[in-house]
């Protein structure tokens, strides 16, 4: 059984920053639906990579059946990890309910970690990420931001309403975030 913390919040939060931090200094295996899916899109020989790239370009969410079969390949490639972070996931209805029926049985959600943050201060940091990425830009920000208030954030409340939620203020900088962040881990370790 895997245990899982899914790291959920906008563009730009600092989810990856963060679950770096955590990785390195807490035992869990970072896991980034984002970088699983641009790796496949890259992949020599992928069906998926035009879908991949229209996707992520448009700042719409792809297909559950692509993204968790990613994850669970990767969690099952990992070796007996202490936890998972799944960075980025589940982001819409559909990412929820593909995990709930692949994943049950093989995987435990601890918690969610929401790392919430001011929009605007969310698309500067996208702008200046330096990635090179083909959707931080203006354009792909402003239907990723609209796809995150429409789709994603309704999962938010959704783990909330099961008392799964674990929020961060995220405008801080990220030794503040990190320090509460580790205070979250400490926290469920008791539990
Ligand atoms: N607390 C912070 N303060 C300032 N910049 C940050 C902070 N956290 C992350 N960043 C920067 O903002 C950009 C987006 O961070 P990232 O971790 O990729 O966010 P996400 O994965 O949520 O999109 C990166 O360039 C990162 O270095
Ligand atoms: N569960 C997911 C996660 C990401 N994607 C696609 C759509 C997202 O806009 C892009 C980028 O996701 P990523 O988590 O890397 O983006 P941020 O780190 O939040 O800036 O990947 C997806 O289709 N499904
Ligand atoms: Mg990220």
């Amino acid at each position: 059984m895997h245990n899982v913390v899914f790291v959920l919040g906008p563009p730009g939060s600092g989810k990856g920053t963060i679950c770096a931090k955590i990785q390195e200094n807490l035992g869990y295996v970072h896991l980034s639906a984002g970088d699983l899916l641009r790796a496949e899109r890259q992949r020599e020989g992928s069906e998926f990579g035009a879908l991949i790239e229209q996707h992520i370009r448009n700042g719409s969410i792809v297909p559950v059946e692509i993204t968790c079969a990613l994850l669970e390949n990767a969690m099952n490639n990992s070796g007996d990890a202490k936890g998972f972070l799944v960075d980025g996931f589940p982001r819409n209805e559909d990412n929820l309910q593909g995990w709930n029926k692949q994943m049950t049985g093989k995987a435990l959600v601890q918690f969610v970690l929401f790392l919430s943050c001011p929009v605007p201060i969310c698309i500067q940091r996208c702008l200046n990420r330096g990635q090179g990425r083909t959707d931080d830009n203006e354009e792909s920000l402003k239907k990723r931001v609209e796809t995150y208030n429409r789709q994603t954030f309704p999962i938010i409340e959704h783990f909330e309403k099961n008392g799964l939620v674990r929020e961060v203020k995220s405008e801080r900088s990220v030794e503040e975030i990190y320090a509460d962040v580790v205070e979250v881990f400490n926290q469920a370790a008791k539990v």
